[in-house]
């Protein structure tokens, strides 16, 4: 048999490649992983885990041991990105291997495994991320404005009805936008069956967690363990709520008959669903593959944006009730502009920049997500003479990141102050990346910024956060609690909001909000306490 000189060719350059590819594997294989703390064999850092990640630890660690850090538990590689630099050279400049998401087998267990945040980087991602990034572009996004204008006012009435149920008007509003955006339905009251929808949504979101953090994402096998085995009680929730896949379905369903039984009777409002639904029947009817993408998409529009816009919120009141110094020079900054005759709306976002820095350092300051959502590393990768092998669940430490000595001065510190560009301020840079990196990054932030913004502006305008005062007339300053996936100040003490006289508010219950015109004399009353 002769071989002929072209494929002989084509044989030696093979060679030459697999042996340059293995002497590539063998040399990466001798490079040192990032640093962390010392691991036991076989079980890795299992024991110098602590159970939470702790702000104190994780800074603790990143002194110690960089900007970069590993560990390793029963072999599974987990990789936390300390600064934003790293953040950005990895998530950002190299996203092509760095987009994936591990698998998390107990999100899948609960039905979730097909949401935008959940699926591995392939075809479906990409059809799936198309549909948010199509909707929540930034110019689109200004077209919003008017519903959450709408629901902002709808919280400052509510609030002034029944200040004491904050936290609750709070996740009205931030779900009460994203609803209407994504369905085109609009929740005027406690009986509508979206709040019940909502509810249900939420309830399952919690139960989930963040993924990756559950025992049984890294431990598999512990899905075999009975329940009462230590670190397997993620069972008896399972299984506790394996009917809330089912509900799942309802949930995911219900929306969507209901709007395309509005696009057949054409009284759709605009929304999310309604947009997606027509291109659909268009494009390509039947198409049920194409369907259940949407179907997941518009359950993860409420379940990605609702609580973490609430969350931040809260965190942004919380730091107005420590900081009264930052609240009075916010209030004065809107009485200053707007000559207090009326309430901030979009068009003043440019003229009171201060309120812009208020709401970023509170973001910074507690980031709703402070450990963002893992990645997956898809190929072994080297940075900075450091391996991170394939499959390495790779996470974006907000929580270091927005405490970077080299960044932020005095970085514990709440001071909006830092923002202000130089000369007068120091001009720090925004913490934009507690919104995520790459072709991952948050799809909805321009949305979520949007949101907080009108509802911290229009409240700062109207109302005055204050401590309540236990029985000697002391202010009791509230402890704050960052729990772990969602960090929302828990406010141990109750707000003291001002009691307003609701017979000065104008404007019906059902008609969007029409804010008072005598709105001065509402204002007055509640901040002049
Ligand atoms: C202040 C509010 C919000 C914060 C702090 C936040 C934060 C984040 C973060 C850190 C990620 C992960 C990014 C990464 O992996 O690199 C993310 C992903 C995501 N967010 Fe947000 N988000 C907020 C609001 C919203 C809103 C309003 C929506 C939708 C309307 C939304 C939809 C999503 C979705 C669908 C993903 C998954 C993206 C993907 O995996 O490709 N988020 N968000």
């Amino acid at each position: 048999m002769t071989i002929s000189l072209p494929f002989t060719y084509v044989l030696i350059c093979l060679g030459a490649l697999s042996l340059v590819l293995s002497r590539i594997a063998k040399r990466r294989r001798r490079l040192p992983l990032p640093p962390g703390p010392p691991a036991d064999f076989l079980i890795g850092h299992l024991r110098s885990l602590p159970t939470t990640a702790s702000e104190e630890t994780l800074i603790r660690w990143h002194r110690q041991y960089g900007d970069i850090l590993y560990f390793n538990i029963f072999g599974t590689s987990i990789v936390l990105l300390n600064t934003q630099k790293v953040g950005h050279d990895l998530l950002e400049d190299r996203a092509k291997i760095y987009s994936d998401r591990p698998h998390v087998p107990f999100v899948s267990f609960m039905g979730w495994g097909k949401t935008l945040p959940m699926l591995p980087y392939g075809d479906e991602f990409f059809k799936s991320r198309k549909l948010y990034q199509e909707f929540l572009t930034r110019p689109l996004c200004a077209n919003y404005t008017d519903i959450q204008l709408v629901h902002a006012h709808f919280a400052l009435r509510n609030l002034l009805k029944t200040p004491e149920k904050f936290e609750s008007h709070i996740s009205r509003f931030a779900g009460g936008i994203v609803v209407e955006l994504d369905y085109g339905h609009r929740i005027l009251d406690d009986d509508d069956p979206y709040i019940l929808l909502t509810e249900e949504i939420n309830r399952m979101a919690q139960l989930l967690g963040q993924a990756g953090s559950h025992p049984v994402d890294i431990f598999p096998f512990l899905r075999f363990l009975p329940a009462w085995f230590p670190g397997a009680g993620f069972i008896k929730s399972g299984q506790g709520n394996a009917q809330s896949r089912d509900i799942l379905e309802v949930v995911k369903s219900r929306p969507v008959e209901e709007v395309e039984r509005s696009l057949v009777e054409d009284t759709a409002s605009p929304s999310f669903l309604a947009t997606n639904l027509e291109a659909l029947r268009r494009e390509n009817p039947g198409d049920t593959e194409e369907l259940e993408i949407l179907k997941n998409a518009a359950l993860e529009f409420y379940a990605a944006g609702a609580e973490t816009t609430s969350s931040t919120i809260e965190n942004i009141l919380f730091a107005l009730l420590l900081h009264p110094e930052v609240q009075a020079r916010a209030q004065k900054e809107i009485d200053d502009v707007l000559g207090q005759k009326r309430l901030p709306d979009f068009s003043d976002r440019e003229n009171i920049p201060y309120i812009e820095h208020l709401i970023q350092e509170g973001m910074r300051w507690h980031p709703a997500t402070p450990l963002g959502i893992p990645h997956r590393v898809m190929v072994d990768d080297v940075y900075q003479g450091m391996l991170i092998p394939k499959g390495s669940i790779v996470i974006l430490n907000a929580r270091c990141m927005t405490k970077d000595e080299k960044i932020y001065q005095n970085p514990q510190e709440f001071s909006p102050e830092r923002f202000i560009p130089s000369p007068e301020g120091r001009g720090e840079p925004y913490a934009s990346y507690i919104f995520g990196f790459g072709r991952r990054v948050c799809p909805g932030r321009h949305l979520a910024e949007a949101s907080v913004w009108i509802f911290v502006a229009t409240f700062i305008a109207a109302f005055e956060i204050v401590p309540i005062q236990d029985e000697n007339g002391n202010d009791m300053i509230p402890e704050a609690e960052f729990i772990e996936y969602i960090a929302r100040a828990k406010l141990k003490a109750r707000v003291g909001f001002p009691t307003p006289d609701s017979s000065q508010l104008q404007g019906s219950e059902s008609d969007g909000g029409t804010y008072p015109e005598d709105h001065e004399k509402v204002r007055t009353k509640t901040r002049d306490r």
